[in-house]
């Protein structure tokens, strides 16, 4: 005979003890659960999370399970089901109306991996359960194409709302746009600043993105005009940096993370990715060789006070799987795509808590001088 009483304001009550472990409030207060459907001994519920990477769920499952247990009953079946409903705190723009996050994805220098790493990152999101989208923003060197395996395709044209529009090319679930899409291949094209600009404003505007849950933005390395036209054209969610370990390279990428922190752009960063953070050799997956230096990533993260979201080896089948065309995390290697599906859970639970803590993000109006 069961001793406890189970209602619908019971179980609200015991959830209510639940913290969502990133957003320090509880499950009931952040409004996450909802379905409640009670049975004999039985309680069946959803909790709605802020994005389908969320790297805790299980641990909020266990907490909702022990929490009933707790306060109502220990015999009760519990039955916790989780979706999510990704997090958004964009400034309503006519620009990328249906787009929730948009993140940039930015480097100190060339050469370090950013592309490699906006794909991977998308690849790993969208295995999760999110929308992706990915804009190729290095006008003056787009690599995007050959990474998804699409340098051949070029994207239709079809009417929006009686406007032409470009129709993302769409490769491994995410949606593209790249100026290599839309250049002869092999063509060198010469760009002067305000045509690279105009160009990544019609990737944006005038490309049918539908509804993402996070657009990413591949910049070229360094700082630039287009990184300018990126925050004056839409709200940007938050930066990335990518990064290797080397001072060289830690150099650079103070200042591109600065750039973010400048007063008149105030993009909030959201960590640190250091690619190539050891060297592991495919015959030994269990060793890491720091051949370019330990830990650089962590003091670049400590100097800023952001945390370091991932650390990406450096393997010869991320460099192999670029080149054909198909992100490694396609393939499920537990070393290669491991370490970018944690990169991609730390991304995703860093929107959470800034969606649940900041601002809203605005267009950046910068006044020239
Ligand atoms: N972790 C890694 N392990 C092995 N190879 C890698 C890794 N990351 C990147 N590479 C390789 O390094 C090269 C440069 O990578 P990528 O094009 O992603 O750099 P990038 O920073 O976007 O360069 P840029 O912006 O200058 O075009 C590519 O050949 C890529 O396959």
């Amino acid at each position: 005979m069961s001793t406890y009483k189970l209602t619908k304001e019971s179980v609200l009550n015991a959830l209510g003890h639940v913290e969502e472990p990133d957003l320090k409030r509880d499950l009931v207060t952040l409004n996450m659960v909802k379905d409640i459907e009670l049975g004999i001994d039985q309680v069946r519920f959803t909790v709605v999370l802020t994005t389908p990477a969320c790297p805790l769920k299980e641990l909020i499952r266990k907490r909702c399970v022990d929490a009933i247990h707790t306060h109502i009953g220990p015999d009760i079946e519990v039955i916790v089901n989780l979706t999510a409903d990704v997090s958004s705190t964009r400034f309503n723009t006519p620009v990328l109306p249906g787009v929730k996050n948009i993140i940039a994805i930015s480097s100190g220098k060339g050469g370090v991996g950013k592309s490699t790493v906006t794909a991977n990152l998308a690849v790993a999101l969208y295995k999760s359960g999110a929308k992706v989208g990915i804009i190729d923003a290095d006008i003056f060197g787009p690599s995007i194409p050959v990474m998804f395996g699409a340098e051949e395709l070029q994207p239709a044209v079809g009417q929006v709302n009686g406007k032409n529009m470009l129709q993302p090319i769409q490769q491994f679930g995410i949606k593209l746009m790249s100026i290599g899409f839309l250049t002869p291949r092999d063509n060198a094209v010469v760009w002067r600043g305000p045509m690279a600009s105009q160009a990544l404003r019609q990737f944006f505007g005038d490309t049918n993105w539908g509804e993402l849950d996070y657009l990413l933005i591949d910049l070229p390395p360094g700082t630039s005009d287009i990184h300018l036209t990126l925050v004056q054209t839409v709200p940007v969610t938050g930066a990335v940096i990518v990064t290797t370990p080397q001072k060289v390279a830690l150099a650079d990428a103070t200042k591109g993370l600065a750039m973010f922190r400048q007063p008149q752009i105030n993009v909030p960063v959201l960590g640190v990715i250091e690619n190539m953070a050891y060297f592991t050799p495919a015959e030994l997956p269990d060793s890491k060789y720091y051949i370019f230096g330990k830990g650089g990533g962590q003091l670049l993260a400590d100097k800023f006070d952001v945390p370091v979201l991932g650390q990406i080896p450096l393997v010869q089948s991320i460099r192999e799987a670029g080149d054909e065309g198909k992100p490694v995390v396609t393939e499920n290697d537990p070393v290669t795509s491991g370490a970018f599906r944690s990169a991609a859970e730390a991304l995703a639970q860093q929107i959470s808590v800034r969606n649940a803590t900041l601002d809203k993000t605005r267009p950046v109006e910068i006044v020239r001088q």
